[in-house]
């Protein structure tokens, strides 16, 4: 059987990874979890070994090219072919690509998460649903600072000031205009039960 791709979408920190891994979480116990598997976009940034850490700080994290999105098509399309890939690790602390790779064996269900999914043509054909995460962006930014500070070795003013600088503008420009391209718009992320229970309604009919 051909895997599964459900697109999970939305503004930074409005709650994608938490709706993944509950989806995640309760699907395994019924599909198994050598069926299920989640891949983060982030793992997709581009390697910036070949550039200094102050150079690494002006990138800007939040626009389309700053990812390998075309790796990930290709990684789409080995799993359709049902060979395994090696996922990217992303640290954030170095803002590059981690030396080791993750190898993921090809799942019958894969949810792909990740701001600028729905930007890329080729990853929006590939994906048999889409959601996106309509969180307003007070909160996320509320959710940021506090996350990045705790897990992600950032400071309040770095968080501010990336935050005006590209965060809120390209969220704007490119990642509120894909919501168009969204099959489900999910208020409450993570925690709204009735989504959740919706997708995974959803996920077990395509399965079945
Ligand atoms: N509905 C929610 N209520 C409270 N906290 C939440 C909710 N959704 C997410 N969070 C928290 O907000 C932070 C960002 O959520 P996360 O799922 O990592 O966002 P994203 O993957 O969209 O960047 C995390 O610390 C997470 O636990
Ligand atoms: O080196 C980096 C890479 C990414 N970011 C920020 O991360 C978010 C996307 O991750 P979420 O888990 O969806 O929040 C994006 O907004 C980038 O600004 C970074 O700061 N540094």
């Amino acid at each position: 059987m051909s895997p599964i791709f459900i697109g999970i979408t939305g503004a930074s920190a409005s709650g994608k990874s938490l709706l993944s891994v509950t989806i995640y979480d309760e699907l395994k116990e019924e599909v198994g979890a050598h069926h299920i598997g989640i891949i983060k976009e982030d793992s997709y940034y581009k390697d910036q070994t070949h550039l200094s850490m102050e150079e690494r700080l002006k990138t800007n994290y939040d626009h389309p090219s700053a990812f390998d999105h075309g790796l990930l098509v290709r990684h789409m399309d080995q799993l359709k072919e049902k060979r395994a890939i090696d996922v990217p690790v992303y640290d954030y602390k170095e803002h590059n690509r981690a030396k080791d790779s993750i190898s993921m064996e090809p799942r019958r269900v894969i949810i792909i998460e990740g701001i600028l999914l729905l930007s890329d043509k080729n990853i929006r054909s590939r994906l048999d649903t889409s959601i996106f995460v309509d969180t307003p962006l007070d909160i996320c930014l509320l959710r940021r600072l506090q996350r990045d500070i705790e897990e992600r070795g950032r400071t309040m003013e770095s968080v501010i000031k990336q935050y005006k600088s590209t965060v809120r503008p390209m969220f704007l420009e490119f990642v509120e205009p894909t919501k168009q391209y969204a099959d489900i718009i999910v208020p409450k992320g993570g925690k709204n039960r009735v989504a959740i229970e919706m997708l995974k309604a959803r996920i077990k009919q395509l399965l079945a």
